[in-house]
Formats: C-alpha cells, sequence, structure tokens
C-alpha cells in the first residue's frame, strides 16, 4: 500500500459504515488527530474494475458541491483503491428506517430540507449534463450538519451515454423509470427524466412512510412499475392537491413530461408545496399552540380569581355585618355608659373632697384588720394607721367604736387649705375630745388622750373648755347632751377652729391654728362610739 497518506487504515478501521455493490466503506482517522473521515474501499481484479473505480473517482473529483459528499483524498492500492470522504452521520435509507422502527412519520420541514438537498445536488450534476444514474435512498448521505448529499458517483455519467440494461450498470432496479424496463435494443440511455423518476419514488417515500415499488427479482419490480399510479397512492395517502400534482409531475410515466430538476428548482414548487410546514409556519403554529395553553391558563386563572373574589365579597359582608352589629352594641354600650355616668354624677352629687379621709391610728398588736373593716375602713399595715372613707360615713353612718379609738387617737388627712367641717354624733360626748393637732407632730400623738400629748401643738374643744397645748385657754362653750351632733370647722383661710353644737355656733373659739394640721377624735370610754355625720370641704358654700 503506498504510503501517501498518514490516514489509519486497513486493519486499524474504527468501524465499517456500509457495504455496497462494489466496495465497502469504513470510518477512519487521522495519526494524531480527531479528525474522521470515510473510508471507501474499491477492489479492482480487472482492468475494467480499476477503470470503473477510477471513473467514478474522476466524477468526484469533478463535481465538489455542498450537496455532493467531500472527496478527502483518494490512494491507489494494489488492488484497490481508497477513496476518503468526508464523515456523514447516516445514509438517508438508515434514516427512514430508523423513522419506521419508531413507528413515526419524518416530519414535513426535515422532508422539504432533504428533498431540497437532494435536488440541488441533482440541478447541480444535471446542470452540467450529467446523469446521477443511481438515486436511491442509501446513496443520499446525511451530514452530521443535517444537510443531504450525493454519495456514491460510480453511478454518473454523461447525458446520452449508452449503458447496458442491467442493474450494475443502470442502478437500482426499484428506482428505475418505467422506460427502462422496455425490451428490445442494446441498452438504455442514462437520463436525467430517469433521475427525476427516482427522486419522485424518494419524495414520495419520505411522505408516506412507505416504499411503493416492490418485488425481490426483475419481473415482479417491473409489475410493480408497471402498475403504479400515482394519483391512486396519493389519494391513498390523503395527500393535498398540490403535493399530488407535483408527484404526477415527477412520477409522469412519460419521461418527457417529468418536471426536470432546473424547472423544479426555478418554479420554486417544493418550497410553496412541501414548505407549506416550512420552519416559518412551524414557528407559528408552535406559538399559536403555546398562545391557546397560555389563554387556557389565564381562563382558568381568572376562574380561579372569580371564586377568591367571590368569596372574599362573602366574606366582605360577613365582615360588615358583624361590624354593624358591633356598633350597635358599641352604641348601646356608650349609651348605658352614659346613664351611668349620670347616675354615678347623681349619687355623687358633690364632688369629693380633696381631703376627705380620716385617719385612725392603729395598735396593730390588739385590734385586727377584721375589726377596722367591721366599722368600714382598712387597715394600712405599713404605718398602722386605719383610713376611712368618710363618704362612707356620710352615707350609711358608720360608727367609729371606742374599740379601735379607745386610748388611741384618730386622725383626719393632711389638710393645708380651705374651710373643712367634721360633724360627729356623740355617743357620750364627755368621753369625746375633737380638735386638730399640728401635722408634725402626728408621731408624738399617735396614742393616748389628746388632752394630755405633751409638747404637741393640739387645739382642742373638750365639755365647754378650749384647751391649746395642753392648757385650758377659755370655758363656756355648751355642754352638749349625748347624741347631739357636735361640729368643728376648720377654717385654713383665717386659721381659725370653731365649735358648734346642734348647728348652733359657741361662743369661744381657737385661733392661730398651724399651716399643717389633721382632724383629731379621741373617744376616751370603752363600748362606747361616735358616729360621723359628715365631713366635708365647705369652702364652696361660704
Ligand atoms: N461518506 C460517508 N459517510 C458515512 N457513511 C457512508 C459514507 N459513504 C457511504 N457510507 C455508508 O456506506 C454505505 C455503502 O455505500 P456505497 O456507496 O459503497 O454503497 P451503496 O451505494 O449503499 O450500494 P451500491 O454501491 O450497491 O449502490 C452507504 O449506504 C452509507 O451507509
Amino acid at each position: 500500500m503506498p504510503s501517501r497518506s498518514d490516514l489509519v487504515i486497513s486493519d486499524k478501521f474504527i468501524r465499517t459504515l456500509g457495504q455496497g455493490r462494489f466496495g465497502s466503506v469504513h470510518e477512519v482517522s487521522k495519526a494524531g488527530s480527531d479528525e474522521h473521515f470515510a473510508m471507501k474501499v474499491l477492489p479492482f481484479t480487472s482492468e475494467a474494475d480499476f477503470n470503473k473505480n477510477e471513473h467514478e473517482i474522476a466524477k468526484l473529483q469533478k463535481y465538489q458541491h455542498s450537496n455532493v459528499v467531500g472527496l478527502v483524498e483518494v490512494i491507489e492500492g494494489d488492488a484497490a483503491h481508497y477513496v476518503v470522504l468526508e464523515l456523514c452521520s447516516c445514509s438517508l435509507a438508515d434514516r427512514v428506517s430508523e423513522v419506521r422502527k419508531l413507528g413515526t412519520m419524518m416530519d414535513r420541514v426535515t422532508v422539504f430540507r432533504i428533498v431540497s438537498d437532494v435536488l440541488a445536488g441533482l440541478g447541480f450534476l444535471h446542470s452540467r449534463n450529467e446523469v446521477y444514474g443511481d438515486v436511491k435512498p442509501s446513496n443520499i448521505l446525511i451530514g452530521f450538519d443535517g444537510r443531504a448529499k450525493l454519495g456514491d458517483f460510480g453511478g454518473v455519467v454523461g447525458v446520452g451515454t449508452q449503458k447496458t440494461s442491467n442493474s450494475a450498470e443502470c442502478g437500482t432496479m426499484q428506482f428505475w423509470g418505467p422506460e427502462m424496463f422496455v425490451v428490445g435494443g442494446n441498452g438504455v440511455l442514462g437520463s436525467q427524466a430517469g433521475d427525476m423518476w427516482a427522486f419522485g419514488l424518494i419524495v414520495l417515500e419520505l411522505l408516506t412512510g412507505e416504499s411503493w415499488i416492490c418485488g425481490t427479482n426483475a419481473v415482479e419490480i417491473a409489475s410493480s412499475v408497471g402498475g403504479f399510479d400515482v394519483v391512486c397512492v396519493c389519494r391513498q395517502a390523503s395527500m393535498s392537491s398540490s403535493v399530488e400534482s407535483l408527484l404526477c409531475f415527477l412520477l409522469s410515466k412519460n419521461p418527457q413530461e417529468r418536471l426536470s430538476s432546473a424547472e423544479l428548482i426555478r418554479s420554486g414548487r417544493l418550497r410553496s408545496i412541501l414548505g407549506e410546514e416550512t420552519p416559518l409556519s412551524q414557528f407559528i403554529r408552535e406559538e399559536l399552540d403555546c398562545t391557546k395553553r397560555t389563554v387556557d391558563q389565564l381562563q382558568t386563572q381568572l376562574c380561579e380569581r372569580d371564586n377568591t373574589i367571590d368569596r372574599l365579597k362573602r366574606e366582605k359582608e360577613q365582615i360588615q355585618h358583624t361590624i354593624a352589629k358591633q356598633a350597635s352594641t358599641i352604641a348601646e354600650l356608650t349609651k348605658k355608659l352614659g346613664e351611668f355616668v349620670a347616675m354615678e354624677k347623681r349619687l355623687n352629687d358633690k364632688p369629693s373632697p380633696t381631703h376627705s379621709k380620716v385617719v385612725a391610728v392603729e395598735n396593730p398588736k390588739t385590734e385586727t384588720a377584721k375589726d377596722v373593716e367591721r366599722i368600714g375602713g382598712s387597715v394600712d399595715p405599713e404605718n398602722a394607721i386605719t383610713v376611712w372613707d368618710p363618704r362612707h360615713f356620710r352615707k350609711q353612718g358608720r360608727r367609729i367604736t371606742s374599740l379601735v379609738t379607745t386610748s388611741k387617737s384618730c386622725f383626719s388627712d393632711k389638710i393645708t387649705r380651705g374651710v373643712w367641717r367634721l360633724s360627729i354624733r356623740c355617743g357620750t360626748y364627755s368621753a369625746t375630745r375633737f380638735g386638730v393637732i399640728d401635722s408634725s407632730q402626728l408621731e408624738q400623738s399617735k396614742t393616748g388622750d389628746l388632752l394630755n400629748q405633751p409638747g404637741a401643738s393640739v387645739f382642742l374643744l373638750n365639755v365647754g373648755y378650749v384647751y391649746q397645748n395642753g392648757t385650758k385657754i377659755a370655758n363656756g362653750n355648751q355642754i352638749p347632751k349625748d347624741n347631739t351632733v357636735v361640729t368643728i370647722e376648720l377654717d385654713m383661710n383665717r386659721h381659725t377652729l370653731v365649735l358648734f353644737v346642734d348647728g348652733q355656733r359657741q361662743p369661744h373659739s381657737l385661733a392661730n391654728i398651724p399651716q399643717n394640721v389633721r382632724f383629731a377624735l379621741f373617744i376616751g370610754h370603752k363600748d362606747i362610739y361616735d358616729e360621723i355625720v359628715s365631713f366635708d370641704e365647705v369652702s364652696a358654700r361660704k
């Protein structure tokens, strides 16, 4: 074998791609490179074989075209020619059988692309007065870019070349035109019309997915071709009228009536008929489908939204109803509140005095909280002081019993301004003393008889006498009977303390009362009680 090529061949074939009548085709690669090629091995045992190979190679070398398989290199061996070709992915025959195996049909776009490529290849050869001579699916190669190319130039001859009527010279019988079966003469002329018949059969096969000429021998095949009726087939396969008319022109039994490749290319009929399903229309159809799907989805969403709106409307109505109900409740409650406020106001017709507490000093060791509560007070455990709300006394006439005040004093809250009156119904007047005490001296005066508070500034009224700081300073006031109401009036504007007995002002009073004082009360005997009748700020009445 000549060493003209650095291709890896012979026993280093990567794989066998196919086997033809005149040789085999293998995949090869260049040493040290990733490039792969197809190598057609065309053996020769005679000069005739050798010439036939040379003829094929010469045609290939002459006609390079994008729809003709590319020739890379030719190596001439001792017994074979090694024709290195561009590697294609498969033949159309392989592709058709793949599609058949899947039980599907080749789509129109692919059919159009393939037959257009084949027509372009044929048109190229025909324009150079060549006849391809063996148009059939296994001679059409599909490149890795999807482009269809004419391979196997073994059958290519010039127009009008005489051939003997045998399949070895005249291509493959299934693809012969009817004219090639006519018996007689020395053979047939290779014709471009014959190429167009075979081309028509390929178009028909790709569109219907079926081979329409069958038979295993020349007689059967001739009979199949003879009985072939293109119109019948088109109707059977539900072809459109335009496709039918195209196929009628290609598969006319009269070769003169067949469309030439040039006419077909010029007319653009292939595109207008098969190209109905061009990528653009396909694209638009897909767009249409997609848009329809989107519309469906949107309608579903719209439906869902409508349902949601209905639900929200119902919820809104419920909420509005609840709001209305609550509003009427609010109105009712507001009305009731107003009534209660007015009622409370009526009940407390007089505003509570600012300083309204009476404070009793307690001895927590001897007195219990319960005792205090019994008479309407509360215990402040921290200071051991009992606080009475004078309103309580005023309304209910509660009694301050000796239980809590015997030997101890009872005090009001601190008073710094205004005019205040404390009225007491005395259980036993002689046992009761009352007056005011300097607030700062409260601690010293917590227990015991106020009369005897050493050092305390006590201003006291008792059984007709007036005392100041433990000293009697006047007498002549009325000595009240038991159960009479005695009132002491503290005027912090004048700093005076005046005594009333049953509403009658007494002649002797106290002056120079200090700034901060508390009312003070002392019940001297056990088991008697005094009752606070009222304890009010009376400035407003003055
Ligand atoms: N360049 C190539 N790339 C890939 N595969 C190829 C290539 N050339 C041919 N083949 C494969 O090899 C097979 C044989 O091709 P070849 O041209 O030798 O014979 P054929 O045309 O199928 O038969 P015949 O020679 O009888 O017409 C083809 O059908 C194809 O599958």
